[in-house]
């Protein structure tokens, strides 16, 4: 071996400094060393665990992942690595040097040592891998918030284009899979060009904000959800619901957003702020696309903004092949 003048007393201190969690288990599986670090973390000192196995003095490493990898280098001579999320803090050990006292999380490696007699040893090593794990932990929690901020318009609090656009095609695929209706409202302010104009650009965002929170707070069932499809332009879609629900439900919004009473001064379709509704159904068939339905809830708004404002318009009675601008 390369450094015979390395005396034992003094790779036993080098084993008892080392700024990591070092055990040796000797060929019958007993402990033969339990540095320091492991100590000073485990409350278990090494008079107590020396010449036992772990597992007297860790009951639940019986039979655990961490024994069989250790059966394996004694008997086997391979080496393992625990994986640190399938093995969650295999020895009981706490951080008390710290203020802030917590459980450690551990990296573990097992590697099977040949002493010159030929008796196998095996080494188990014990990183501190916590700062890692909370650091892991927190960027995951990041990607989560950035993930749901994404999906979310920052005015209204609503959902975005880009989340109803991933949304609706998704109720619309179940639709079509289990031959149900799936119905979308599209909603307008009227004139709010004219609010902005004249009750201000600041008023009209905290107009926008009211109108999106009562749509929210007027659907009923857990699929149904309310997106901000542009400027002052509101999506509803409404999985499972007919055609006949789903103008009710329209008539009922455009009467909460009217009892709002919120004033409208130049207004040419009330007096105080309104909105104007298209309702579109369809019953998916295999080769029905989404943005067709969508396209008849468009046309039915364009309608109602045609027919007066203030008011719900079924796509059904219309002609659909007709272009939306044309109806203007
Ligand atoms: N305050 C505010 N206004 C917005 C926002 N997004 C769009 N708008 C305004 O909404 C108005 C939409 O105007 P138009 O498309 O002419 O529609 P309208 O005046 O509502 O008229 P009709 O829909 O035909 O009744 C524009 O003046 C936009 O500036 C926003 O985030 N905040």
């Amino acid at each position: 071996m390369g450094h015979p003048h390395l005396a034992a007393p003094l790779l036993l201190e080098l084993a008892h400094t080392v700024n990591e969690g070092l055990i040796l288990i000797d060929a019958e599986g007993k402990v033969q060393l339990w540095n320091r670090w492991l100590a000073e973390r485990s409350g278990v000192s090494a008079q107590e665990i020396q010449g036992r196995r772990l597992e007297e003095v860790f009951p639940h490493l019986a039979n655990s992942r961490l024994a069989h990898a250790v059966q394996t280098a004694l008997q086997q001579q391979l080496p393992a690595i625990l994986s640190q999320t399938l093995n969650r803090r295999p020895f009981p050990l706490q951080d008390h040097l710290h203020n802030d006292a917590h459980p450690i999380e551990q990296a573990i490696t097992i590697a099977p040592l040949a002493r010159e007699s030929g008796h196998i040893h095996c080494l188990i090593q014990i990183q501190d891998v916590t700062a890692a794990v909370r650091r892991e932990q927190q960027l995951r929690e990041q990607a989560q918030q950035l993930q749901a901020l994404s999906n979310i318009d920052g005015l209204t609090g609503v959902a975005n284009r880009r989340s109803f656009d991933a949304r609706f095609q998704e109720e619309f695929q179940r639709a079509q899979r289990h031959g149900s209706d799936i119905s979308v409202l599209m909603l307008d302010i009227d004139y709010f060009k004219e609010y902005n104009d004249c009750y201000g650009h600041q008023a009209g965002d905290t107009c926008l904000t009211v109108v999106a929170n009562t749509l929210r707070r007027c659907l009923q069932r857990g699929g149904d959800f309310v997106a901000r499809y542009g400027g002052e332009e509101f999506a509803v879609v409404l999985p499972g619901a007919s055609h006949g629900a789903a103008c009710k439900l329209a008539s009922s919004l455009q009467q909460e957003i009217s009892r709002l009473g919120i004033p409208h001064a130049n207004s040419h379709a009330a007096s105080h702020l309104s909105i104007s509704v298209g309702v579109a159904t369809h019953t998916p068939q295999r080769n029905d696309r989404a943005q067709d339905l969508l396209r008849g809830a468009d046309i039915a708004l364009y309608q109602a903004k045609r027919q007066g404002r203030n008011r719900v318009v079924s796509a059904d009675a219309l002609d659909l092949t007709v272009q939306p601008e044309k109806l203007m």
